[in-house]
């Protein structure tokens, strides 16, 4: 595994957020992090990136994680792209992609393999992009440099349709290098990019398996994420 996540328990503002959270995450693939709005997901993905304070364990590559600096962890191999993105928006795309930059080589080739249009926006300030865009500048970040795990907080929210189906693309393709934990609420997203799922649910994981298992099963989809999901492929 390169992620093992043991009994992780996390407090905010007085509330008990996780309560003793525990999943592995393979070391190829995607897997999927779901649950309810606000049962705990960013939280698990910061809590297991040391950017608040959580008790538990976290194995990160065979090593414990938990006290480590987030720090250290990003310079290991572990890579977060966070809901907001985190574009610099005066900056220009390629000022944004070299700032990023931390390793002696950088892969440009594949940052520009998978996201040509970056290329072609070089000159372009980031905050002008289209939502899409940047969130393909925010992955193309820490793809430049190795990485060993990927943390992906909802790479598809807010964007249209047509635009979903091209970053779910790109994830696609990442994930061919790199394993990934992915909170998504799109479950058609979901579907076509996880091969397991780990939902969260009352601060604990409520059920974990092949993401085919959860969502073939419509009432039990229904029970853990809520009504209204439908899964189409996008
Ligand atoms: N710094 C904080 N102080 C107090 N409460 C917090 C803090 N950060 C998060 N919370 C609360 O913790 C709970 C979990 O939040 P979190 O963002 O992890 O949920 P989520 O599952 O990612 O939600 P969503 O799907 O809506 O993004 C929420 O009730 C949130 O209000």
């Amino acid at each position: 595994m390169i992620l093992s996540v043991h009994d992780l328990s996390v407090t905010l503002g007085g509330s008990h957020i996780l309560q003793g959270v525990s999943f592995d995450v393979p070391p190829t693939g995607i897997t999927a992090l779901l649950g309810r709005n606000g049962v705990g997901k960013t939280t698990t993905l910061r809590a297991v990136l040391g950017e608040i304070p959580a008790t538990g364990s976290v194995d990160f590559g065979g090593v414990p994680a938990l006290g480590r600096p987030t720090h250290r962890l990003v310079r290991d191999g572990l890579g977060y792209v966070p809901e907001d993105r985190c574009v610099f928006a005066g900056l220009t795309v390629a000022e944004n992609l070299r700032l990023a930059v931390r390793s002696q080589d950088p892969d440009f080739r594949t940052v520009f393999g998978l996201f040509p249009e970056l290329k072609q926006r070089s000159d372009q300030s980031a905050g002008t992009l289209s939502g899409g865009q940047q969130q393909m500048l925010a992955l193309a970040r820490v793809l430049l440099n190795p990485q060993r795990l990927l943390l992906i907080d909802e790479p598809t929210k807010g964007l249209a349709p047509a635009v979903i189906s091209a970053v779910a693309a790109a994830l696609e393709r990442m994930a061919e290098r790199v394993p990934m934990l992915l909170v998504e609420q799109n479950l058609a997203v979901v579907r076509r990019l996880a091969r397991d799922a780990v939902v969260l649910a009352a601060g604990r994981v409520a059920w974990h398996g092949p993401t085919e298992e959860l969502l073939g099963d419509p009432a039990r989809t229904r029970d853990l994420l809520g009504v209204g999901s439908t899964v189409r492929r996008p």
